[in-house]
């Protein structure tokens, strides 16, 4: 398909970006024989249907980044945050988490204003990078978001629980597991129609949270129970007081503070930023839909852009303010490093329950009798329409993987779709390992957390992989532009006319890539620290598996990474290989005219009318 030519592009430039099809071909075209040419032809038309299909709006697009963006980390594991880091360590380490991402969106989104093409998140290290880091983040993000999914089905399910009832942990897994499967296979507009509700749910839902905390705060409710406090020796104020280590007292003291000062104060920041990019991974799934977005040039640069303005704004208020609300040595704020409990106290730990949830304790406190209840039902929502998302996003990942793949049967297979332009077996195949939540039935009604944890650490350091490769690929492909500034020229005015241009780069590149490598290589360091410190007193197989679970993700990544430039004999992309950033194939029709994607040009006013049509 030829590309689309942006307006306002100079005659001879356009002639050199968007030649026709037939300029397009290189020398080793000449020596194809007619017969192959009569077979791509047949190929092309046999496979027509096999396209998804382009009828995303902006606010689908959103709906869906937003509603797989905010899932349950946020309602749930901000407790262990605050736990660890006290008020004022969890609000630090939101910010650092909000920095990857902030850092890693701008990125991609100029990356994906130049080259809109389907699959971006695979298609710019391979572009940029090499070929091999192209397939290992498309393998990995589809597998780390086959586990995402697995772990919000199981904290769905596990939410069920709350209410005394004969619905089973089996039942609960079942049912979620088919709705999700439903849900995305019943075709991308109605999929997208119900994520964009979804993302309004999940937006007053935040909204109503941080007004209950405001008015706590204030004095609301039938009085604030004071004796939870009183039971600690250590006056916990906001601040961390350090590093937590494993016990199992009935009581905290000065003793339970494995690492003190300073030193135990950052480290326990750094255990929390490691938790908290959990709750802000997902922004990128915007990039996702660029195979179905209607206006792909148009809408994906400014979606990712504002992408992470949402959720990272009500993190940063709705964190601070119930950081006011609850004491963080309260016992019924689990982490696995802080695990006392007074005996009157039921044992929460592993169990994703609405109990842990530092808003219903601060709820409860307060003496608000009914609303516990009604947020276990908006968190059951929230953790399964996030796992919806996790599918739809595994499921694209898979069906681009196998276009591109070198082996027909699996284009002729997971790369098809019906006749309702559904990747049908791609989502099956992407939901097989759903059936994984299963692992958290230990018995009727009962509940571990291995796999939950296992999961979402498995998800957490893979897609850290994946930032630091697109941080990787900015900074190549903006050398690229750098060495072919004559024909387009970052700095011209024809680029910021047409494009997204980022201020400050390399800078954020930098940033991102430094970061995201840093809470990928210290992951697992409580686990480690655990296993050669405190052998006495720590249960040593709980430590390993912390430790699996933090590196097996980015294991994998380089290995697959490895497996396939060794067997592809794959090079790394020279400058001059980089012809590709001007000549994107697959930049589909679109329906409107321009690209539209800077707003930086239409001054204060433009950008701020973007943003809210974006808002919608
Ligand atoms: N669609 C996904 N893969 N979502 C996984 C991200 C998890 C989400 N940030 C949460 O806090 O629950």
């Amino acid at each position: 398909m030829a590309p689309r030519r942006p307006s306002k592009i100079p005659d001879h430039i356009e002639m050199i970006m968007y030649p026709v099809p037939e300029t397009r071909q290189d020398s080793s075209a000449d020596n194809e024989t007619s017969a192959s040419k009569l077979a791509d032809t047949v190929s092309d038309t046999l496979f027509k249907k096999d396209s998804l299909d382009r009828k995303l709006e902006r606010h689908h697009i959103t709906g869906i980044a937003f509603s797989g963006a905010v899932g349950i980390g946020f309602f749930e594991i901000s407790s262990e945050i605050i736990a660890l880091g006290g008020p004022v360590g969890a609000i630090i380490a939101y910010i650092f988490a909000g920095l990857v991402i902030l850092s890693v969106l701008r990125c991609i989104a100029e990356m994906v204003s130049v080259r809109p093409v389907k699959g971006p998140l695979m298609d710019f290290p391979h572009t940029f990078v090499d070929e091999a880091l192209g397939f290992a983040v498309g393998i990995m993000y589809w597998l780390a978001n086959c586990m995402s999914c697995v772990t919000l089905t199981i904290s769905a399910a596990m939410f069920t629980q709350y209410w005394p009832s004969d619905f089973s942990m089996p039942l609960a897994v079942f049912m979620l597991l088919l709705a999700i499967f439903f849900m995305n296979a019943c075709g991308v507009q109605l999929y997208g129609n119900m994520e964009w509700v979804f993302k309004w749910m999940k937006i007053l839902l935040l909204v109503a949270l941080c007004i209950v905390m405001i008015a706590i705060k204030a004095g609301a409710g039938s009085g604030r129970d004071r004796r939870v406090d009183s039971k600690f020796e250590i006056s916990p104020g906001y601040s961390p007081t350090g590093f937590f280590a494993k016990a199992g007292t009935s009581s905290v003291d000065r003793d339970q503070v494995a690492i003190l000062g300073t030193g135990g104060r950052i480290l326990a920041v750094w255990t929390c930023t490691t938790l908290a990019m959990f709750q802000f991974m997902g922004g990128e799934i915007v990039l996702v839909t660029a195979g179905e977005a209607k206006r792909p040039r148009r809408d994906l640069p400014t979606a990712a852009r504002y992408m992470y303005l949402l959720p990272v704004g009500f993190y940063l208020v709705a964190i601070l303010l119930v950081g006011l609300n609850v004491n963080y040595l309260d016992p019924r704020i689990y982490h696995s490093h802080i695990s006392w409990y007074p005996e009157s106290e039921p044992r929460l730990d592993g169990i994703a329950t609405v109990l842990r949830s530092p808003f219903v304790i601060a709820i409860k406190n307060a003496g608000i009798k009914f609303l516990p209840g009604f947020l276990d039902a908006c968190f059951i929502i929230s953790a399964m329409t996030a796992a919806n998302s996790a599918l739809y996003v595994s499921s694209r990942t898979l069906f681009v993987l196998a276009q591109r793949s070198k082996h027909d049967l699996i284009v002729r297979t997971l790369g098809r779709t019906n006749n309702g332009h559904t990747p049908l077996a791609a989502i099956f195949v992407s939901f097989l390992p759903g059936l994984l939540a299963f692992l958290a039935v230990k018995s009727q009604n009962a509940t571990f957390q291995e796999p939950i944890h296992v999961f979402g650490r498995l998800y957490t350091g893979s897609v850290l992989c994946i930032y630091g490769s697109e941080c990787i690929a900015f900074l190549r492909f903006k050398k690229g532009l750098a060495f072919y500034h004559r024909i387009m020229d970052r700095d011209g005015k024809m680029y910021k006319l047409n494009y997204y241009r980022a201020h400050w780069q390399p800078l954020w590149a930098y940033l991102g890539l430094l970061l995201s490598s840093l809470l990928m290589i210290f992951s697992g360091w409580a686990a480690i620290y655990d296993l050669v410190a405190r052998s006495d007193g720590v249960n040593r197989r709980d430590a390993i598996v912390d430790l699996v679970a933090a590196y097996l993700g980015p294991a994998l990544f380089f290995c697959i990474y490895l497996l396939y430039k060794w067997r592809y004999k794959t090079q790394f992309r020279g400058l001059v290989d980089m012809r590709d950033v001007w000549f994107p194939a697959n930049v589909p029709d679109e329906d409107d005219e321009g690209t539209g994607t800077n707003n930086s040009l239409k001054g204060g006013k433009g950008r701020f009318r973007e943003f809210l049509s974006w808002i919608r």
